[in-house]
């Protein structure tokens, strides 16, 4: 056993009511969290994403990836769906944890794209594997998932690690100026499945991506102070 389930609750929250649950990964004390909608026990085809850890996007909204646009639209899609399961993975950074994707974020402001940031400290592209996951879907007797996410790897491995995914829904949200050449990069070195349309158009669903040329996020733009 990989996982001990610790503690679980209801949480409202703003997409819906869910039921919050806590697994422990024994061999290194991580949290990976369930978030649960409706009957999930011996269902195949549930609506889900396995989301990675990201304290920039997920909680700072930073807009150098797309993390936390997709984790609001996963929650969402599950939501309007009824029933899933989001599972918060901790696997910040791709696995190489928070420091590590800072140093990678400060060679990246040097001009290294994502991968070679990854790769000039050290580490593979992506240091992610699923086992804790798989165990999770297990416990909660998910028997097949309908898996959002846009990177087929990521499939890949996680059907290694034992998660029969028979479906994908796309979770292409939230590009903008600041992370088009992340998503370009995704698409390109990491086989991330965008399409050129996706990469042309501004999905961005936020209002504040001004065209006033200044190369801020500022609401008091004087441009747009109304
Ligand atoms: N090392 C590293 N990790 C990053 C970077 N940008 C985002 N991340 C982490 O990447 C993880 C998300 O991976 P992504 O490559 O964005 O997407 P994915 O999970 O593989 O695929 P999707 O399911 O389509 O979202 C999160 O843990 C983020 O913290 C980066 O530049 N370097
Ligand atoms: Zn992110």
């Amino acid at each position: 056993m990989l996982i001990e389930k610790k503690a679980q609750a209801t949480l409202p929250t703003e997409y819906g009511i869910f039921e919050i649950m806590v697994f422990e990964e024994l061999a290194n004390g991580k949290e990976h969290v369930a978030m649960v909608m409706g009957e999930v026990n011996g269902k195949e085809k549930v609506l889900s994403r396995i989301h990675s850890e990201c304290l920039t996007g997920d909680v700072f909204h930073s807009l150098k990836c797309d993390c936390g646009f997709q984790l609001n639209t996963a929650m969402q899609s599950i939501a309007a769906e009824g029933c899933g399961v989001l599972i918060y993975h901790r696997a910040e950074g791709r696995g190489i944890g928070l420091t590590n994707k800072i140093k990678a974020y400060a060679l990246q402001d040097q001009g290294l794209d994502t991968v070679e940031a990854n790769e000039a400290l050290g580490f593979a592209p992506d240091m992610r594997d699923y086992n804790a996951c798989a165990e999770i879907y297990a416990m909660l007797g998910v028997k097949s998932v309908e898996l959002m996410t846009n990177n087929p790897d990521k499939i890949e491995t996680m059907r290694k690690d034992g998660i029969n995914i028979v479906a994908r829904r796309p979770l292409v949200v939230g590009k903008n100026k600041y992370n088009e050449d992340y998503l370009r990069i995704k698409t390109e070195k990491m086989d991330h499945m965008f399409t050129s349309a996706d990469l042309n158009s501004s999905n961005m669903p936020l209002s504040f991506d001004n065209d006033c040329g200044n190369d801020h996020l500022d609401h008091n733009c004087k441009q747009h102070k109304k």
